[in-house]
């Protein structure tokens, strides 16, 4: 049994209910068990800011299934969200990355893990640290530690 972080992001059509609905397609997945989830965070696009602020959360999972199986889950429930891929690090409806899979380093060209992007992305790190403070990462760098090196700037919590 592996246990998976999946980051989720959402800035169109509604994103807290997109994300709501995405948290009940992972609980109900097949050989997966919903385990824990973050709140929900607030904050302005990281990239291009010609687009909605997002919202965004973490969700522990743990998984009989490998890694690249899981993926296909994923994203399958993006599309099922209606994901469209208009422009790279454009808006969408949901993004659902696996950002860590148990202590494993994968390098395929589908999947990254841990997420390329994970350790400068405050909306992936706050979240990911208020369900597993202790977290150390397959590199043997500690979850606080990064949480430290990365500026909270106008990251939100929601209260709801
Ligand atoms: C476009 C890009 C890089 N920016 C983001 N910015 C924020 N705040 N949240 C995201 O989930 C997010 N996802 C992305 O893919």
């Amino acid at each position: 049994v592996h246990k998976a972080y999946i980051a989720l992001g959402s800035n169109l059509d509604n994103p807290m209910q997109q994300l709501v609905s995405a948290l009940q397609a992972l609980a109900k997945l097949p050989n997966c068990q919903l385990l824990k989830q973050s709140s929900f965070y607030a904050s302005a696009p990281m990239g291009p800011q010609d687009q909605p602020d997002y919202i965004n959360a973490v969700a522990l999972i743990s998984t009989t299934i490998e890694a690249l199986a899981l993926l296909d889950q994923l994203q399958a429930i993006e599309l099922d969200h209606q994901r469209k891929r208009e422009r790279r690090w454009g808006p969408r409806t949901l993004d659902l990355d696996l950002i860590l899979f148990g202590e494993s380093i994968i390098d395929h060209p589908r999947l990254q893990v841990p997420h390329v992007g994970l350790k400068e992305r405050n909306f992936v790190l706050y979240p990911l640290a208020e369900i597993a403070p202790d977290l150390v990462l397959p590199d043997g760098e500690t979850l606080q530690h990064c949480v430290q090196l990365c500026p909270l700037a106008d990251l939100s919590k929601l209260s709801i």
